[in-house]
């Protein structure tokens, strides 16, 4: 993976400084209005897909700073680029993402990725390739398909026919789409090849679902919406689709709820538990009880002893004793501090910075403060204690764990679940700092 420091002399479209660490690169190339634009805004500044069709035409290099599990770097170029015309050199960028209209089978295009493939692979061979066939959702999933296969056998072919050496080039093809869950789950996958710590992140997940008897489990990035990474089993993308939704809802409905104290991390506030709503009304339905402060809510459901790093988490066949005591504040993010005024929030510069902002760039989602430590929704009826119940835990200030558990589970062994949460949160954070330190550039 090459790591790269923020250079060149783009102009950042965020507004962000040049900070001191070392940023993964990400360039997005491709033809005039094939959606670059909006693929980095949707993703990365909550523009809604509607939104997009008022942005303007790029007429410089942009770069965007985004922090997530490693901080990024993402570069839009305008459509008549072309790697010899490129201001950066090609072997500070990680993966090179080329868009391309899917309804764009003329010689021009394909043409210019085939050349783009071709001068890529010779500058830098380790480069990882991605090509988004994107605006999918104006065709109809039988064209779609066909014309997927078409841009993917041309490019193919024309490779072949170029040389070789260029027949086996490993090149990543996605259908892509602002108007769907598709685009999120491709900037996933692109996102977990950069990822040098995912392993132990999977790691974490497997022992979580494990021990948790959770059907599925994702880490989420809160406010992209992007998974930085899930347990073994394979992603069915109704399952995907279903959790990222959660999450968009939680997000949207988060700045509702009003931090009364002023002292985090026990911020009082409405908790999001609704066992029994169905989605979306979900994060709207107060918990009848126990008493709404969120966080101590999340705490005394934790299964005692509380966790040392030295202990382990226990498996769903175990029996945890359960004496309620609080978790130490220090093992929980802090949450941030959600209130309606705007001086509040910029009276608070570190929750702002809890947000994702560290860069001081306006967090995705409009700048909408997220709220929620934990919350819970049934997705289907509960009285025999059948169905699935989906959770939400706020692991660090960007991050969230969002699992698929059997009701029946969820609701006879819910300490437990919140007892393997602490150790999963405990190994993520580590993870995080770990990744932080090491990409600190010395001033
Ligand atoms: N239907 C559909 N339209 C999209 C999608 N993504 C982008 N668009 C539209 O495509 C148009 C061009 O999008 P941009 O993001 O400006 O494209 P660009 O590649 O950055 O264009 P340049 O700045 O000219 O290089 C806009 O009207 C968007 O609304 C998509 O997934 N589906």
């Amino acid at each position: 993976m090459s790591r790269a420091t923020t250079s060149g002399q783009p102009t950042q479209a965020n507004g962000a400084k040049s900070d001191d660490v070392a940023r993964t690169k990400i360039l997005l190339l491709g033809m005039r209005r094939s959606g670059k634009t909006s693929i980095q805004q949707v993703l990365f500044d909550g523009l809604s897909p509607r939104e997009t069709l008022y942005l303007e035409t790029t007429t410089q290099s942009t770069r965007h700073l985004f922090d997530t599990v490693i901080p990024l770097e993402i570069w839009d170029y305008p459509g008549d680029v072309t790697l010899e015309t490129l201001d950066a050199p090609l072997a500070q960028f990680s993966t090179v993402i080329f868009v391309i209209d899917i309804q764009d089978l003329y010689q021009q295009p394909i043409q210019k990725l085939v050349d783009f493939v071709i001068t890529a692979y010779n500058e830098h061979p380790n480069l990882n390739l991605e090509v988004f066939v994107h605006k999918a959702d104006v065709l109809t999933d039988e064209y779609k398909i066909e014309n997927f296969r078409h841009i993917q056998a041309r490019v193919l072919s024309d490779l072949s026919y170029a040389g070789v050496e260029y027949e086996t080039i490993p090149i990543n093809f996605q259908l892509t789409s602002i108007y769907d869950h598709s685009l999120h789950d491709a900037f996933s996958r692109v996102l977990h090849k950069l990822i040098d710590s995912l392993p132990y992140l999977e790691d974490l997940l497997n022992v979580f679902c494990t021990n948790s008897q959770a059907n599925k489990a994702f880490l989420f990035d809160i406010s992209s919406r992007l998974y930085v990474a899930t347990d073994a089993s394979p992603v069915d993308p109704p399952v995907h689709n279903l959790c990222s939704d959660y999450l968009q809802t939680l997000n949207a409905f988060g700045p509702l709820y009003k931090s009364i104290s002023a002292s985090p991390p026990r911020v009082r506030t409405v908790p999001v538990d609704s066992s029994d709503s169905p989605l979306p009304s979900a994060p709207a339905s107060p918990e009848p009880h126990p008493p709404p402060t969120a966080v101590s809510n999340s705490n005394s459901r934790l299964a005692s002893p509380l966790p040392s790093p030295t202990a382990a988490p226990l498996s769903a066949h175990q029996s945890p004793q359960v004496t309620h005591q609080p978790l130490p504040s220090a093992s929980l993010p802090r949450p941030p501090h959600v209130s309606h005024s705007t001086t509040s929030s910029a009276a608070h510069p570190s929750d702002h910075d809890a947000h994702g902002n560290g860069n001081g760039h306006a967090p995705a989602g409009g700048a909408k403060p997220l709220f929620y430590p934990c919350a819970a929704a049934s997705l289907a009826p509960t009285a025999a204690g059948t169905g699935t119940t989906l959770t939400y835990h706020l692991i660090t200030p960007k991050l969230a764990l969002v699992a698929l558990i059997p009701t029946g589970v969820f609701q006879a062994r819910r300490g437990l679940v919140e007892y393997n949460v602490v150790f999963f949160r405990e190994g993520v954070q580590e993870i995080c700092e770990v990744e932080s330190d090491a990409r600190k550039v010395a001033a």
